[in-house]
């Protein structure tokens, strides 16, 4: 469970009476997520969910939250994130930067159904097309340049063989040709954990605070890196097959993209395992807090850089 700060009843009720919210019910700690405090709020008028942000600064905050307020106008499956009397979509709650955004209904799938998947293709291709009228820009906090420093920092803790790998891919990934992609804003994190469900039925993405603008195509290889792989991290082709065939019937595919597309799935491997790793060399304190596995992420660079990546449709 990830709360690094812990919010009191004391410190929250003055937070709520900044909202249009009703007054509070109930409240507890969310026992997923890594990145960020996450509490259950049920209020008088209804069920939220507050963040507060560890590592994003009040300026980064319009980005994120401007984003979820954009898409959910649009019909992209999103949570609402509420706007405070004030007007402002964030207040400061113990020394942080903190939003809420309404509950939806439904849970993440550790098992997702090739169904499941293709609604994940078709939200993210409709995240990709109607994100292109939002104005903000961030640019990616996942980038090469971030890949080297955390390699750097990194090497003297690793393996001699992790090392190697590590460093090979770095290379290749270094020679790969991106620049006719196309590009928008993405989610940059849309695991099965950043999907919630009600049955077949897609209730929303959460979690955009990686969002930003960079290229489509790495966006997706992000989501079939994990929806699409069985036990053993091998592709699961029906998986596969039904999220690209869904996404591509509202984006299709450009010529650019598939020369990419293997590469991308290795960029999206190699920036979680690294993150993973940096994770488990340098944990963060908190009360109870998740480490995620590194290794997973590992094996599935190991195959796509074996070529038993899937082509793109
Ligand atoms: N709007 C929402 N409605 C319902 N549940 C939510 C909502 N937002 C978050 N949750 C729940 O909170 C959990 C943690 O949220 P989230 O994934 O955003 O955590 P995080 O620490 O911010 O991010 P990360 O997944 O990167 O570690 C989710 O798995 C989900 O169960
Ligand atoms: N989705 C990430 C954690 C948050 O970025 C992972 O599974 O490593």
């Amino acid at each position: 469970m990830s709360v690094f700060t812990p919010v009191t009843r004391r410190s929250l009720e003055p937070f709520l009476a900044r909202y249009h919210v009703g007054s509070l019910v109930n409240f507890h700690g969310i026992s997923e997520g890594v990145e960020n405090t996450n509490y259950f709020v049920d209020t008088s008028d209804g069920q939220f969910v507050l963040t507060l942000f560890e590592r994003l600064n009040y300026d980064q905050l319009p980005y994120f939250l401007g984003l979820m307020d954009h898409l959910h106008q649009r019909g992209v499956p999103t949570p609402a994130p509420r706007r405070a009397r004030d007007g402002a979509l964030s207040q400061p709650l113990l020394g942080k930067p903190a939003a809420l955004v309404d509950r939806i209904p439904g849970i993440g799938v550790a098992d997702a159904s090739a169904r499941q998947c293709a609604a994940v293709g078709e939200a993210l291709a409709r995240l990709h097309t109607d994100g292109q009228g939002f104005d903000g820009h961030r640019p990616p906090d996942r980038s090469s340049d971030w890949w080297q420093a955390t390699a750097e920092a990194l090497r003297p803790q690793l393996e001699t063989d992790e090392c190697e790998l590590l460093d090979d891919e770095l290379a290749f990934q270094a020679g790969v040709d991106r620049s006719h992609l196309p590009s928008g804003v993405i989610h940059a994190d849309l695991f099965r954990d950043n999907a919630l469900f009600a049955g077949e039925q897609l209730s929303g993405l959460i979690d955009w605070y990686y969002a930003c603008n960079d290229r489509f195509i790495y966006d997706l290889a992000v989501a079939v890196n994990d929806w699409c792989v069985d036990e053993h991290w091998a592709p699961r082709a029906d998986h596969w097959t039904q999220l690209l065939a869904a996404y591509a019937a509202v984006r299709p595919f450009t010529d650019a993209e598939r020369v990419v597309w293997s590469a991308e799935l290795r960029a999206s491997a190699l920036r979680f395992w690294l993150s993973r790793l940096y994770d488990r060399c340098f944990p963060r304190g908190g009360d109870l807090t998740l480490i995620k596995d590194p290794t997973p992420q590992r094996r599935r660079l190991e195959r796509w850089r074996a070529g038993e990546a899937l082509p793109l449709p």
